[in-house]
């Protein structure tokens, strides 16, 4: 569960009356979630989400995230927006942490995405990229292919033991990525989610309505993002390619925003990057998160399944590109 900091009574009607949204009727702490403490808030006014930022979130990140959400919501992209408080502000403290009120939004996260939810994936993805292409604020994605040999380093046991033979088959990812990318175009860049999970995504029936959790979005290559999706959208059981997903992911996508051909043909070595990156932090997670920890670390291992895809893919048709 994922409500690591306790909120008394007195402190939250304190930091209520900074707002002008009532008093509190309800008020319950969210289990779902990973990195912050986040809490269900009902007031006289409506339904909104509390976040207090935890651990990995850099203070110095959370004006970027807000501005972001602000963005988006000023277009009527649905995601949860940033309440200001009475003095406009909408950063504030809580029990010691940067805290946020932000709009409810409605929707299940699908746990098992079907073949329409992941074309409407897609179309929203390129929505929300079109929506940003004017937003000015930049942040690096401090999870790049830089970063993903730091991480590896010294942990190759522990994926020997995931798993014998593993480490061989990361270090030639490592390998492989870097030597792509030297030789990579310019891609299309802007403003992207770069976490955007199924259970970052919001659905009423098969319909999209909204996508939350924007802790990880930066400045980076438009593609590298449908390569997240894909990884996070169109395996089945952390192992099998779903072809249909994947066809009905990109076709959502270029039915809003057609793929340049340098994005296209770079797909594959995106794919295997963005499958490196989910594979680096949960290995980090496996091995440093300690046993009597609240929240169970994710299974390294269903990314090395992708991986293995990955690595026998040449085009970006083995995706289901133009089927
Ligand atoms: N704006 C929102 N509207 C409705 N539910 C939300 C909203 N934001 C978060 N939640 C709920 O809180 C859970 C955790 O949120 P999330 O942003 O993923 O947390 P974390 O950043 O800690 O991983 C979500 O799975 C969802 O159930
Ligand atoms: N999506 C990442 C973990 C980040 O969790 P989130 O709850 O912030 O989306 C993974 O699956 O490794």
């Amino acid at each position: 569960m994922a409500v690591y900091t306790s909120v008394s009574d007195d402190k939250l009607a304190a930091f209520l009356s900074d707002y002008s949204l009532g008093k509190a009727v309800s008020f319950k702490g969210i289990a779902e979630g990973v990195e912050n403490s986040n809490y269900y808030l009902e007031t006289d006014k409506g339904r909104f989400i509390l976040t207090l930022f935890e651990r990995r979130a850099d203070p110095k990140d959370l004006p970027y995230f807000m501005a972001v959400k602000q963005h988006l919501a000023k277009k009527d992209f649905p995601c949860p927006e940033p309440i200001e408080g009475k003095d406009g502000v909408v950063l504030r403290e809580l029990e010691g942490r940067p805290a946020v009120i932000v709009s409810f939004l409605d929707g299940l996260s699908p746990n098992r995405p079907n073949t329409a939810q992941c074309r409407a994936l897609g179309e929203n993805l390129a929505r929300m990229h079109q929506a940003l292409q004017d937003f000015t604020m930049e942040r690096r994605n401090t999870l790049g292919p830089a970063s993903w040999p730091v991480l590896w380093k010294g942990r190759s046991a522990t994926a020997e033991d995931l798993q014998p033979g593993l480490s061989a088959l990361i270090e030639s990812d490592l390998d492989a990525t870097a030597k792509a990318r030297a030789q990579s175009p310019d891609l299309p860049r802007g403003t992207i989610h770069a976490d955007l999970f199924p259970d970052n995504a919001f659905f009423i029936g098969d319909e999209f309505s909204g996508v939350i959790d924007f802790y990880f979005a930066c400045t980076d290559a438009l593609a590298y993002d449908i390569a997240v999706c894909l990884n996070a959208w169109a395996f089945e059981d952390g192992s099998e390619y779903n072809f249909s997903k994947g066809a009905a992911l990109l076709a959502g996508y270029e039915s809003v925003r057609p793929l340049e051909p340098s994005e296209r043909d770079v797909l594959p070595t995106l794919c295997r990057g963005a499958a490196l990156r989910f594979f680096m932090t949960r290995l980090v997670d496996w091995t440093d998160t300690p046993p009597d920890a609240l929240v169970r670390p994710k299974n390294p291992l269903d990314y090395s399944a992708r991986l293995a895809f990955h690595r026998k893919a040449v085009s970006a048709s083995d995706y289901g590109y133009g089927a």
